[in-house]
């Protein structure tokens, strides 16, 4: 589904810095990060262990918020809403997957995909129904009444991708869907995730370690001493979503990333030091 476009962006990160304190020390994980993405855009994430790539994620969907910098979604600088309004947005336009299904044990897959509609009051009717067309959509049409416990690793994560988007949100975000799933599995949940932007038009942002995995995806980005830059240097696709001068830019050494990351991490397992210091 993508496209190198000229219309608006669907999301627009301008001048994003995220800084972290802690005790006394400043971690600044993303500087000055520029990125656009567009509707319908399919993008994965990459880069190092403690590159900020969850980070970033977090801040797409306002369930953080940058130290400075504007995130602008459909032209609107979401991050001037009250926290009620930031709520309101979430709710509505965004779709979260995360590595843990977090799916509701003692229920049904097709109670947990419908959960969203009966917490805002939807006849229950209407959320059956919404609820089966997505199951249907993720490969799952035989599984419903099964509890999570009764599904394999890969199904728990499809009916957590079916109930991601059971509001129709435009956004849809992953933060490593795959990490807990063998690589055939893991492949499986890629491709229902391109499927599903395909068929839906829901912009799909993914936060993978895996190269392969990540291959599947036409947007490639590392995050990168802080910024975004292509996984292939040079890569076309690039054009109009990073700053020109970027779009050549070759990653480091992803081995000194993680080096640096890792001698941030002080002996509570808590990050201490910046793995991109703050001068
Ligand atoms: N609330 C916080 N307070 C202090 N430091 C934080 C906080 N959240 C994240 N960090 C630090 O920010 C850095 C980036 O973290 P983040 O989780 O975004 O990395 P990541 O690229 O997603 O890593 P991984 O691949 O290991 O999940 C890490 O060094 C982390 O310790």
């Amino acid at each position: 589904m993508t496209e190198t476009t000229t219309t608006t962006p669907l999301i627009e990160l301008k001048g994003i810095h995220r800084r972290f304190e802690h005790r006394g020390q400043q971690l600044d994980v993303l500087r000055d990060l520029n990125f656009r993405i567009f509707a319908g855009d399919q993008v994965a994430i990459m880069g190092p262990s403690g590159a900020g790539k969850s980070t970033l994620l977090q801040l797409l969907g306002t369930l953080d918020a940058p130290t400075s910098g504007t995130m602008l979604f459909d032209g609107e600088d979401v991050f001037a809403r009250s926290s009620s309004g930031l709520a309101r947005f979430r709710n509505e336009q965004v779709g979260f997957v995360f590595q843990f299904h977090h799916l509701l044990p003692e229920f049904t897959a097709l109670e947990n995909v419908m959960m969203p509609g009966l917490i805002g009051r939807m006849r229950k009717g209407e959320a059956e129904a919404r609820a089966m067309e997505l199951l249907e959509k993720v490969g799952l049409k035989d599984r419903v009444q099964h509890q999570p416990g009764e599904l394999s690793g890969g199904e728990q994560q499809r009916v957590a991708i079916a109930r991601a988007l059971f509001k129709k949100p435009r956004l849809l975000l992953a933060d490593e869907p795959t990490g807990n799933l063998d690589l055939k599995t893991g492949a499986g949940i890629h491709a229902v995730l391109r499927e599903l932007n395909e068929s839906t038009g829901v912009t799909v942002v993914v936060v993978t370690h895996d190269p392969n995995l990540a291959e599947t995806m036409p947007i490639r980005v590392l995050v990168d001493q802080g910024q975004l830059i292509p996984q292939i240097p040079g890569d076309d696709r690039l054009k109009g979503r990073v700053s020109d001068d970027l779009i050549d830019q070759a990653p480091r050494d992803p081995r000194q990333v993680a080096a640096v990351a890792d001698a941030s991490v002080g002996a509570d397992g808590v990050a201490s030091s910046a793995p991109t210091p703050h001068a």
